[in-house]
């Protein structure tokens, strides 16, 4: 792949694809999933084309051998295919990929090495435990390292996910927090999970074809907080914004982006919408969401300096609205007790007769009573008592603790049993 993907066309001011082997390891990543590779894979190549400097990663799959043996076979590049934007772009970031059920000593040592100074994390909200196993692994490999400074960086769509992750490890080694700090960022950009269509474009693209391909919405952000213990690639290079506190980027994107991805998750798979942009169509669903964003959503933050909500929430729309994206709404909906507090009750629980965001709790549990098969690590728990009180009530999984909006929900659950979401959703 070095030498064909010369030949593939590179970004205006992006300068020739590195050489494998070319940098060394500065950072190492735990979860080699999509959304890794499209966007801080990104950011971390322009700042070695830019400012130099061995920030080279070292991916770690936590399970899937299928990533490593990927990358393994074409010299660790992979390409992103740009959806509704131009096409595919080769990227050189990773000096090493290990699968850690594999070759957990491996990642131990990796860990421990002092050449590394940062360790990013996208191992999606649910992993965000002390008895998780990568977590673990992630304080083995700190322990190890006998003092030498380093930052630990989540990536994963959490609040103050640095102080959530912090939580976990120092809960594990409270000794950590004399050397390793944890600052929060907010990430953004749209990364379906891979499917066949972005593999035959990115292989059109590349002229060869790429398992490790993923595919991507034009848009990419990334703001973080710049508290680094042993210093940081030049990610501005790739566009990243630095901040003292980024609470309200966090805030606004979840509760915006992420909360109205959600209620397009849950209602579109209620109407048997197969994917977001197909489940925006929906009569009345993006002026309801326009409602939901301006009357609840906007209400219950202090939006980042210069930031309208609404305009926001608007651009938010044409991003969901990219056909090209292919993002299906039970992706989105998979883990929705670990989702929806950030994104739904955050919002739901703190404004007055919240109308529209007890419509998608109500539509959440819905969905979580339908035939299909849940995706969530609570599961079960939720599927053994259904009831509006059960699922919201005190212990339940979403908690919400005013009876009132509790009701509110349970009205909402009979409106879409009995109506269907199509016809609730257009009546609104
Ligand atoms: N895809 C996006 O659009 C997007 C955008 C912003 C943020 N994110 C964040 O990135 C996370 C991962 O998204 P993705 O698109 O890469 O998903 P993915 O399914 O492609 O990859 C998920 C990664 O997490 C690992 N993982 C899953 N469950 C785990 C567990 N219990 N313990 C340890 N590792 C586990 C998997 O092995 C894999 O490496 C999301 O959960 C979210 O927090 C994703
Ligand atoms: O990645 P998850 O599973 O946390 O959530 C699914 C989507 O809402 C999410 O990935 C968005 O696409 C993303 O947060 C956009 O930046």
């Amino acid at each position: 792949m070095a030498r064909l993907a010369s030949g593939v066309e590179l970004p205006v001011g992006r300068g020739p694809l590195a050489e494998p082997g070319s940098f060394g390891a500065g950072i190492v990543h735990l979860g080699l999933g999509a959304f890794h590779r499209a966007h801080q894979a990104v950011y971390t190549e322009a700042a070695m084309a830019c400012s130099g400097g061995d920030w080279g990663t070292v991916g770690i799959a936590p399970r899937s051998r299928d990533i490593v043996d990927a990358l393994t076979a074409q010299d660790l590049l992979f390409s992103v295919v740009t959806l509704g934007g131009s096409g595919a772009r080769a990227v050189a970031a990773f000096s090493e990929v290990l699968n850690a059920d594999a070759d957990p000593a491996r990642v131990i040592k990796a860990l421990a090495d002092p050449a590394i100074k940062v360790v990013t994390l996208t191992v999606t909200e649910k992993a965000y435990r002390v008895d998780s196993p990568i977590m673990r692994l992630l304080v083995a490999g700190l322990r190890v390292r006998g003092g030498a400074p380093i930052t630990v960086l989540s990536c994963d769509n959490l609040p103050s996910n640095g102080s959530a992750l912090a939580a976990v490890v120092l809960g594990l080694a409270p000794e950590l927090s004399a050397t390793v700090s944890f600052p929060s960022c907010m990430v953004d950009r749209i990364v379906p999970a891979t499917n066949r269509s972005i593999l035959d474009r990115a292989a059109t693209d590349l002229g060869m074809e790429d398992l490790a391909a993923v595919g991507a919405e034009p848009f990419s952000q990334w703001v973080i907080e710049d508290d680094f213990a042993a210093g940081r690639p030049d990610w501005e290079a790739g566009g990243a914004q630095f901040t003292t506190d980024v609470t309200a980027w966090e805030h606004l994107k979840l509760r915006t982006l992420n909360g109205v991805h959600s209620a397009l998750a849950y209602l579109g798979s209620l109407s048997g919408r197969e994917t977001i942009a197909e489940a925006l169509q929906l009569p009345g669903i993006a002026g309801m969401l326009r409602r939901y964003v301006a009357q609840e959503v906007a209400i219950s933050m202090s939006p980042p300096d210069g930031v309208d909500v609404v305009k926001y929430g608007e651009t938010v729309l044409t991003r969901f609205a990219n056909p090209e994206l292919g993002h299906r709404t039970a992706q989105v909906a998979m883990d929705g007790t670990q989702k929806l507090p950030q994104r739904l009750l955050s919002v739901l629980n703190s404004v007055p007769a919240p109308q529209f965001a007890t419509l998608i709790a109500a539509a959440w549990a819905q969905y979580a009573a339908g035939d299909q098969p849940l995706d969530d690590p609570l599961a079960s728990r939720v599927r053994a008592d259904l009831s509006t009180e059960a699922l919201f009530g005190e212990g339940g999984v979403l908690p919400v603790p005013d009876s009132e909006r509790r009701a509110m929900i349970d009205t909402w659950r009979r409106e879409l049993a009995k109506h269907g979401a199509v016809k609730v959703v257009a009546a609104l």
